[in-house]
């Protein structure tokens, strides 16, 4: 039997997914060894099987599949490539795949048949205008026009801004991928001046425009700084949004004009992005080194809010989820929502200097006056991306981990508190770097004591870890080469055949299947018979929560490698239980309290399922993420770019793949494979449902993590890219708020969370940076259609803070999340909660989406309970509102939450009652426009 008979019959007699795509880059990788004839019988034999027998009936209708058409398509003799995917076409499978059209449009590409290219392309369009953006659709056409047609084509596209071209350039004078580019962008700003003409620098003025500012063939108006940047930023390939310098002015009509891109708006502050932290001292975000683990500031807080807090001082609660953070003392009292949302601005971005300046700018959305100044703060941010070598402990604020005082704080932290601390502490080896098991508060204790004078996390070898071992990861280590622990290796070599195994006589050779994209041993190890998923699901499902967090667990999520399946570790996570200590984020557990971010039971819940087919898990740390560096990673090169956002987190940066796909890549520390659990699942379970909103969130609405790869010290997730930034940035760079608008987007927002809890999932950090505008509003949009299900121009993200409440069923949670402003009145006071943080974060976000500003609870007891939003009478949506607030802030327990459904009929009978076809056109407009300044 020949390799490929070998594999084919091991796909026949498993037709799953799983095998198929082994099987797929095992063909792929025979494709170059075979004669074409031999390759294109094999391959016609598999399509055929795949076209008609049953059981390939899942396996028929995934892109995966196109795989093997492509090659086929790259065999066939007499059909011809392009024949090939018109009888593919005819099938219908793939009229919902934008890959196919891709693939076929490309065939028509390679034999120079615009035509048939353009009519792909309509097609796709056509096709696929219900599930995606139309410049979704059109990028990868784009790309391909690029391509192969030598010829000018860009009027195939819709929209021509975004195929301005450089060929004008006097920098590099050739036309390089159909990217913006930023000295076009400062020549098209440039009106026409008549030399003839004197043209003065501004109104009153007598100074002429001097030839240094940017001298175009027609136009004065940027500085040399900026136009140096502009050059910069075209060879560096990257597309920074320039600014100009609010106080240019140009000359049109020998009239100083204003520079038509900048315009100078007095409009209200801007809002910050809403975090978990809050002291100023934070603003380092975290530390590198896993600093001692306190229970967070919030956890220290009194906050437990009850109808008599006012006179007696309310009992302690507990912040269940977030990073190890300041104990912030002064903010102990409760109801310390910090006092107006200059505070919120300072927070968590690393720009404070530049917002202490200038207070009427946010810290994160307004952008650079000028060009070096953008670089500037991407070089800030940079910095700010290697994380800080700091600790946070005790009030005290932040103290250097080099010196020996921390150890003092942490120890009267330790005593005051009753918290004991952790370290994860790295060490770098000459072979390879390490990730050592954390030690105990006791064993730094011990060493602080045995050298004083030298602090023993401090070490040299700790920052040569951060410095060095980093940007010692090794390009191109790809997954099958570092098997996890207690699975055994499989040699690559062995798979395909190349080894003797498979000559042996009498013995028929073992087909394994090729480690396309996930880890096989990690794949290996989580495929489980259904009966042992079934045992650990029932386990979940039957022990109270306090044995899950006992667990002894193999699998951790925030650790080294070398404490997957630790035995040692493993008993230390019991005494972690016991003592209240833990060495993970997000889950400062106390035994007593429901923690549903316990890292444990996380863990055990994820083993239920298959890992997703796209997480790559690795054994070492991560690539160091620098902007403007390309890195590797499983046979994928990224090259990354300017860094998009800062969450609490995680970084997230715009990175351009191989493909020259632009994509968003979050990088995080330390690795939550979580969020890539729950995407995988919140697609899942969509995709499960049959009715068509349900599939629409699915592809529109919800985070789709790509490829996800998970390091023993942060993972990388990467995902669409969001040009348009986030409801955040929208707001912020939107005048005042539009009630047509906010209405739009409300119903959207209700929609989507009814899905998401219609999946038994809870978010959980619900808030307006965590939704991403997708789209613009397209003016052409049907107005009877704007409140249906083809019109979402939102996604959630940011998932890391999830729960899954259909693996934890008739649960209940005490404690706060931490996250400033959006802790709903049950954490607050104490009380058990599920699914509320939702409606609590809608009904938030929805403050900020009407009023643009951020609102705090007001009221002291069930029933009472408000937001102090200030929504003018003439709002078409206070009622509405009002209503949503009292509803959605006042839940009585946990059996009678709210309905979604109050939500969405209370803005749709607005909008239908007051909807103005104009008024929408304008709003939809000054949206758009937020929407290109949001840009990054
Ligand atoms: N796909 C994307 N495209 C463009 N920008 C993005 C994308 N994903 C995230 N961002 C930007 O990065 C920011 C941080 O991302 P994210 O919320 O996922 O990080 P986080 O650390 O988990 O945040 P949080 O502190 O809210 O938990 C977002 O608010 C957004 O501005």
């Amino acid at each position: 039997m020949s390799d490929f008979e070998i594999a084919f019959k091991f796909l026949s007699e498993n037709p799953t997914m799983e095998v198929f795509i082994g099987f797929a880059t095992q063909v792929e990788m025979m494709a170059s060894r075979m004669s074409s004839e031999e390759m294109k019988s094999n391959i016609l034999k598999v399509f055929t099987a795949i076209l008609s027998e049953g059981k390939f009936d899942e396996i028929r209708v995934n892109e995966e599949v196109l795989r093997i058409y492509k090659l086929l398509a790259d065999f066939s003799q007499r059909l011809g490539a392009t024949g090939v995917y018109e009888q593919i076409d005819k099938k219908g499978y793939f009229q919902k795949s934008l890959k196919f059209h891709l693939q076929w449009a490309e065939e028509y590409g390679k034999a120079d048949n615009l035509e048939k290219f353009r009519n792909v392309l309509d097609l796709a369009r056509e096709r696929l205008k219900s599930i995606m953006a139309n410049n979704k659709i059109e990028a990868g056409f784009r790309d391909l026009a690029d391509l192969y047609f030598k010829d000018e084509v860009d009027y195939l596209f819709l929209d021509p801004d975004n195929t301005i071209t450089i060929n004008d350039s006097p920098y590099n004078g050739k036309r390089t991928n159909r990217r913006r580019s930023s000295i076009n962008m400062l020549r098209r700003g440039c009106p026409v001046v008549d030399p003839a003409k004197k043209n003065f620098f501004g109104p009153k003025t007598k100074s002429l425009l001097r030839s240094e500012f940017l001298d175009g063939e027609n136009g004065f108006g940027t500085s040399p700084e900026e136009f140096r940047f502009a050059l910069l930023n075209d060879v560096a390939g990257d597309e920074l949004d320039i600014q100009m310098d609010e106080e240019t002015v140009v000359v049109q009509d020998n009239k100083p004009v204003d520079f038509p891109i900048v315009k100078n708006e007095n409009r209200r502050r801007p809002l910050s992005i809403v975090d978990e932290e809050r002291d100023e001292a934070d603003s380092e975000k975290k530390s590198r080194i896993y600093s001692p683990i306190v229970a967070t500031k919030d956890a220290s807080r009194v906050p437990l809010r009850n109808s008599s807090f006012l006179n007696e001082k309310p009992p302690t609660t507990i912040t269940l989820s977030s990073d190890t953070k300041i104990s912030a003392i002064e903010n102990e009292s409760f109801g310390e929502v910090e006092n107006d949302n200059e505070k919120l601005r300072e927070m968590k971005s690393g720009r404070k200097e530049r917002t202490n300046s200038d207070s009427e700018k946010s810290t994160r959305s307004q952008k650079s006056n000028v060009g070096l100044d953008i670089m500037a703060e991407n070089n800030c941010l940079e910095a700010h991306a290697a994380f800080s070598d700091t600790v946070h402990i005790g009030k005290e604020g932040i103290v250097m981990i080099e010196e020996h005082t921390m150890l003092e704080n942490v120890k009267s932290l330790a005593s005051t508190q009753n918290v004991t601390t952790d370290f994860s502490v790295y060490e770098q080896s000459p072979e390879h770097q390490k990730v050592l098991k954390p030690k105990t508060f006791v064993e730094v204790e011990s060493m602080h004591d045995v050298s004083y004078n030298s602090p023993p996390i401090a070490s040299s070898k700790t920052e040569k870890y951060w410095d060095e071992s980093i940007t010692g990861f090794t390009p191109g280590n790809i997954v099958t080469s570092t098997p996890a622990a207690h699975i055994p290796f499989v040699n690559v070599e062995d798979y395909f055949g190349n080894t003797q195994n498979i000559e042996k006589p009498g013995e028929q050779p073992q087909f394994v299947i090729p480690d396309a994209k996930g880890t096989l041993q990690n794949r290996l190890n989580r495929r489980k018979s259904i009966a042992q998923a079934k045992q650990v699901e029932d386990e979940v499902k039957n022990n109270p929560f306090d044995e899950l967090l006992s667990e002894q667990l193999g699998r951790r999520l925030s650790l080294g490698p070398e404490e997957m399946g630790n035995k040692q570790v493993e008993a230390k996570s019991i005494e972690v239980e016991e003592t209240g200590r833990k060495d993970r984020r997000r889950s400062e557990v106390i035994r007593q309290e429901n923690n549903p971010w316990d890292e444990n039971l996380r863990a055990r819940i994820m083993k239920l399922v298959s890992t997703p087919t796209n997480m790559h898990e690795f054994e070492i740390i991560s690539p160091k993420i620098l902007s403007m560096k390309s890195f590797e990673v499983g046979g994928e090169t990224y090259d990354i770019r300017n860094l998009l956002g800062q969450g609490g987190y995680a970084k997230v940066y715009k990175a351009i793949t191989e493909e020259k796909k632009i994509v968003a890549v979050k990088y995080e520390i330390p690795s939550c494979a979580w969020e890539v659990y729950i995407c995988d699942q919140m697609r899942t379970r969509l995709l499960a449902r049959n009715d068509s909103t349900s599939q629409i969130i699915s592809n529109q609405c919800i985070m789709q993590i790509t490829d996800a790869y998970i390091f023993s010290n942060a993972s990388l997730l990467v995902n669409e890219y969001h040009e348009f930034g986030s409801l955040l940035d929208n707001i912020n760079n939107s005048k005042d708020p539009n009630w047509h608008i906010s209405c739009f987007l409300l119903v959207q927002l209700a929609k989507i969370l009814e899905k998401v809890h219609e999946c038994g999932m809870v978010h959980g950090d619900i808030k307006p940076d965590n939704f991403m505008i997708t789209r613009k509003i397209d003016m052409s949009w049907e107005t009877d259609k704007l409140m249906g299900e083809d019109m979402f121009v939102v996604k959630l993200i940011d998932w890391g803070r999830a729960i899954d409440m259909s693996r934890l069923k008739e649960r209940e949670f005490k404690g706060r999340a931490g996250t400033e402003g959006f802790d709903c009145p049950e954490m607050i006071d104490g009380r058990g909660w599920t699914y509320q943080p939702d409606f609590f974060g809608y009904a938030a976000t929805m403050a900020v989406l009407i009023s643009g500003t951020y609102s705090k609870i007001v009221g002291s007891e069930l029933g009472d309970y408000s937001l102090d939003v200030e929504i003018k009478r003439r709002n078409k949506l206070r009622d509405p509102a009002m209503e949503i607030v009292k509803n959605y802030l006042n839940i009585s327990s946990c059996s009678q939450l709210p309905k979604w459904s109050t939500a969405i009929d209370l803005f749709t009978n607005v909008w239908k009652e007051h909807f103005d076809i104009s008024a929408w056109r304008q709003a939809a407009a000054k949206f758009n426009e937020a929407c290109e300044k949001s840009k990054k």
